[in-house]
């Protein structure tokens, strides 16, 4: 299982955030996407789930390219980003079942899915009773990623998934990836959380200035473990700053 990302560039206002990006996923990776505030990362998931058109750039997923409204390709797909958030006026459970129906589930895997996911993720199953207007940023993010799972995707995208979570529902998402991840999956996931990164993560992508600024192993990256992700991360992308020193505090 391969999907490829061909000159991908993307502008706002006469101002490059992605100039030619090429990238190849396959099957098994976990793919922790890092970078500076502004770096390009959401942009680039944005892209590749057609929720925004590139300037340029093609898609292909095993070897077919990505074009028209992409179904079977989105089908394939499993969506955690704060740009799609679940329906308000839904309930949790509400959530589960349109999510279910446009995935075309059957009643009984619906069922089985739906409730194993729920009790995982959620201590207290009356609250997907409650309309997700109620919901608290963890439960939002907790229930999206039951959405997003419902389907199995082989492609499963994470903007951000750590951010509002509670540490003990943290540890949980990750011990879920964990067992999620799969010759035949692939998990690309957008986030500052860099030691829950550190602990999923097979490989690092890192965008700065438009560009891809390492590509490769987590192994690599960390340099087989004799640095943090965090010390890697900022050696490869220490500001210029001008500022170092405040004579006034
Ligand atoms: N709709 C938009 N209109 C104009 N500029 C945009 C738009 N969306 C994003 N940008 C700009 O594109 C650049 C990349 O933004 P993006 O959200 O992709 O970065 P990011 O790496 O996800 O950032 P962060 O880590 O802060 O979430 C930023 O300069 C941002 O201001």
């Amino acid at each position: 299982m391969e999907l490829v990302i061909s000159n991908l560039s993307k502008s706002y206002h006469q101002k490059t955030v992605l100039d030619s990006i090429n990238l190849a996923f396959q099957g098994g990776d976990v793919v922790g996407l890092l970078g500076k505030n502004g770096s390009g990362k959401t942009t680039l998931l944005n892209c590749l789930i057609d929720l925004i058109a590139p300037d340029s750039g093609q898609f292909f997923f095993n070897d077919e390219e990505l074009t028209g409204d992409r179904l079977p390709f989105k089908e394939e797909l499993g969506i955690v980003s704060d740009v799609i958030p679940p329906v308000p006026e839904f309930t949790g459970t509400d959530y589960l079942r349109f999510k279910g129906l446009i995935h075309r589930l059957d009643e009984s895997t619906f069922k089985k899915r739906s409730t194993d996911l729920t009790n995982f993720f959620f201590d207290d199953a009356s609250v997907l009773k409650k309309k997700i207007s109620q919901y608290s940023t963890g439960m939002i993010k907790k229930i999206s990623l039951c959405g997003a799972i419902l389907n199995t995707p082989s492609v499963l995208i994470l903007d951000e998934p750590f951010a509002g979570l509670d540490p003990v529902a943290v540890r949980q998402l990750i011990s879920f990836l964990q067992t999620y991840r799969r010759a035949d999956r692939i998990i690309l996931i957008a986030s500052h959380d860099l030691s829950y990164i550190e602990e999923i993560a097979s490989r690092i992508l890192v965008l700065d200035d438009t560009q891809i600024k390492f590509n490769g192993e987590l192994a690599k990256f960390t340099e087989q473990g004799t640095k943090v992700i965090s010390e890697a991360l900022f050696e490869l992308l220490a500001p210029k700053t001008k500022q170092t020193t405040f004579d006034w505090i």
